[in-house]
């Protein structure tokens, strides 16, 4: 079974249509990333396969259970709780029941968690207090704990440092290989994930792709889809996109593209 398929899927508010006629299956183990400007409906996206939006026509149907990486917000420093117990809060959103069992089966949980992604160090330590690095990591084995088969990733790389990017790109990519997790990532970094990605799913207002990289980012291609002419370059193995007119477009944001 299929880890996530859209069936002729369109989502629309009010008058506005974010996409329509989308069909897109995920196989297991795939990586998958959705990439498109601000306010294109990736998020929206998301929140169709998590059961939190309706699809205006259409079905959407997940293969498994999802895990979610919601987009990152700083955690404030007098948050009290502890690495530990933000990765726990994961478990509690799948199963009920406080008796012995159950609280054992949720410790060696958190603790497998913790540990495929080298948080076992720093993961007694108020959350508060944690760089941004640490903070995702946790977030990543909060959304590992319940042992998904869909992970849902809604711009895990955001705001990280690139050291820090690929190390949480490696870890969703690493649960992929080893669980056959299907992977939907949001994401305005693509190049972090270059080396990972299978298949991107390109939205821009209203319009769409889907395809490996080299399908999707080419100058016909993203010409075609913004309206406008775009220029894909590739430089030392990165991608460089000119002229969607997106301050911080889809497509490396524009600080790595403007200073490397
Ligand atoms: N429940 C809703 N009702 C009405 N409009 C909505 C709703 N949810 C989202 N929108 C609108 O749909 C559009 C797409 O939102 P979405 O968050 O999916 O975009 P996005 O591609 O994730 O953008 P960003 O890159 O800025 O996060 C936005 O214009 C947003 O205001």
């Amino acid at each position: 079974m299929s880890g996530v398929e859209l069936r002729s899927a369109s989502l629309k508010f009010g008058d506005r249509t974010l996409w329509s006629d989308l069909d897109l299956t995920v196989a297991p183990g795939e990586f998958v990333a959705v990439l498109g400007p601000n306010g294109s409906g990736k998020t929206s996206l998301l929140k169709v396969l998590l059961g939190q939006n309706q699809l205006t026509s259409g079905t959407a149907t997940l293969g498994g259970k999802p895990g979610y990486i919601p987009q990152q917000k700083a955690i404030d420093e007098g948050v009290p709780l502890r690495g530990r117990d933000f990765v726990g809060l994961g478990w509690d959103g799948h199963r009920w029941g406080i008796g012995f069992r159950e609280r054992k089966n949720r410790r060696a949980a958190v603790d497998l968690a913790i540990d495929s992604v080298g948080a076992s160090a720093f993961a007694d330590d108020p959350l508060g207090r944690m760089s941004g690095g640490e903070q995702q990591r946790l977030r990543v084995a909060q959304a590992l704990v319940g042992d998904p088969d869909v992970l849902l990733c809604d711009e895990p790389l955001l705001s990280l440092d690139l050291a820090n990017q690929q190390v949480v790109a490696h870890l969703i990519d690493r649960r992929r290989r080893t669980h056959s997790t299907s992977v939907v990532f949001v994401t305005h970094e693509i190049n972090p994930i270059l080396p990972v990605v299978d298949r991107i799913v390109y939205l821009v207002d209203g319009k769409f792709r889907i395809g490996t990289t080299d399908e999707v980012m080419t100058s016909a291609v993203l010409s075609e889809l913004y309206n406008t002419d775009v220029e894909v370059l590739r430089v030392r193995g990165r991608l460089v996109v000119i002229g969607t007119g997106d301050a911080m477009d889809a497509l490396g944001s524009s600080h790595h593209a403007g200073t490397e």
